[in-house]
């Protein structure tokens, strides 16, 4: 595709409110908890992108009936059992959290699966998820530097206690995801506290999983009955992030982003803006198995920021952001323990470091984070942004040229489908708003 001219030189800032897409995440799991579940899983607000269309391509392939029609989802789940052995390679095309958890899905089934994945993904480390599942006896075989393509030999598995190496909610899952079929109960032991959807859902559809006070240890009791369930996919927080830091960042906006997922393993951003003096109220809240709000924020002039370790996993995906946050403020943030960010999409670390620098924001790369001194205006070095066909720094930095002095255009948009498909749509939506009512 060609490059995107981007929306620059907001005057008006951003009003009225928006219904982000459906929670990435949350529409992968349930997907495939439906496809091991017994009977008809429905999915609402289903988030039809790249990435979750890999994970709904996989499943069919594997030999369960989908249909979709727009953002509704029905799957015709078989049990724990009934994968069916796939005719071809499955493609994760994007998708780090099709392939990682769908090793553990597969790694119990009595066939075996290959998974290729795009450039990209193909650069992305697996062993985090080969060699802990190794320990439950799974057989992942992967290229000799840990990458895609794999092949996972299904076969039957024990039930294990499992020390987790990396914060990761992928490797977490899969985890859970093969001790469900193991022989014996298992208990995984995380290093941090990451978003915890998949234990959440999977209580839903009735399998015994308990998380103990220490929000750390995972208890799994294998062999479920799992029974197909209606799952109502809350908007995305890491989508609705984008236009939080928009209203945040431009002057006369306030906007309402509705039904946005407040689960407190995501709501790392939310706290983050708190922190830099951000303008920022939950309404609306509502209870279940994934708690959502609406958040309605309004422009701020922000302080620096630091962050370290043990508040990454909470706003991973937000992080990029972050940067922008902390480049609009006065002063320096500090950005530490990210290192998980270099193997993202992006090494994220060096995309947003080589792109905010074209904006003139001044910008130090650590190997765990970034240094950045903010200032509150911005002088163009170079006005040709790039995605580097990563999703989250294209429409990281479609959000930052709303404050450029010059015209700016981005090259690769198309990879912001991977995410969010309707990404410029409702962010122009937001923008016609604020002119019209500015006039
Ligand atoms: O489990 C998930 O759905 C995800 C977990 C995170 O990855 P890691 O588990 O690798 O940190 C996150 O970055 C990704 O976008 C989605
Ligand atoms: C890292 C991401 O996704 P995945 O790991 O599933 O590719 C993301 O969406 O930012």
């Amino acid at each position: 595709m060609e490059q995107k001219k981007l929306t620059t030189h907001l005057q008006h800032g951003l009003n009225g409110a928006l219904a982000v897409p459906g929670d990435k995440s949350i529409s992968h799991r349930a997907l495939m908890l439906g496809a091991i579940a017994q009977g008809t899983t429905t999915i609402k607000h289903f988030l039809s992108s790249a990435d979750c269309l890999s994970t709904l391509r996989a499943m069919q392939d594997l030999g369960i009936k989908i249909t979709r029609d727009g953002d509704n989802v029905s799957v015709e789940g078989k049990g724990l059992t009934g994968l069916k052995k796939p005719e071809h390679p499955l493609n994760m095309g994007n998708s780090g959290t099709t392939t990682r958890l769908l090793m553990g899905l597969l790694a119990g089934q009595s066939f075996e699966t290959e998974l290729f994945g795009d450039t990209s993904l193909q650069k992305r480390p697996m062993r985090r998820v080969s060699e802990p599942l190794a320990e439950m006896g799974a057989s992942i075989l992967t290229t000799s530097t840990g990458t895609l393509p794999a092949k996972v030999i299904g076969k039957p598995l024990q039930g294990a206690q499992v020390k987790l190496k990396v914060a990761s909610a992928q490797v977490k899952s899969a985890l859970i995801l093969a001790a469900l079929q193991a022989k014996t109960p298992s208990t995984i032991i995380e290093k941090l506290p990451t978003r915890d959807h998949t234990e959440r859902m999977l209580q839903e559809f009735g399998a015994q999983i308990e998380t103990a006070a220490d929000h750390l240890t995972i208890t799994v009791q294998p062999q479920p009955r799992l029974l197909g369930q209606t799952v109502i996919v809350p908007g995305d927080i890491s989508s609705a992030a984008f236009f939080i830091v928009a209203a945040t960042i431009s002057k006369h906006s306030e906007i309402v982003l509705k039904n946005v997922n407040i689960n407190e393993t995501r709501t790392g951003i939310l706290s983050v803006l708190q922190k830099m003096g951000g303008n920022l109220q939950l309404e609306n809240k509502s209870t279940g198995t994934e708690p959502a709000a609406d958040l309605r924020v309004k422009y701020a002039t922000l302080s620096p920021i630091q962050l370290d370790e043990k508040e990454i996993p909470a706003v991973i995906d937000e992080l990029p952001l972050v940067a922008l946050l902390a480049a609009c403020a006065h002063g320096r943030s500090i950005l530490r323990g990210a290192q998980e960010l270099r193997v993202k999409e992006t090494d994220r670390i060096a995309t947003v470091a080589q792109e905010l620098r074209k904006l003139g924001v001044l910008v130090q790369e650590l190997p765990d984070g970034l240094i950045i001194d903010g200032r509150p205006a911005w002088d163009i070095n170079d006005p040709v942004l790039d995605s580097h066909g990563d999703h989250r720094i294209g429409m990281m930095m479609a959000i930052a040229a709303l404050r450029s002095p010059e015209a700016l255009a981005l090259k690769k948009p198309e990879a912001i489908a991977v995410s969010y498909p309707t990404f410029f749509s409702d962010l122009e939506s937001l923008i016609t708003l604020g002119e019209e009512e500015s006039k």
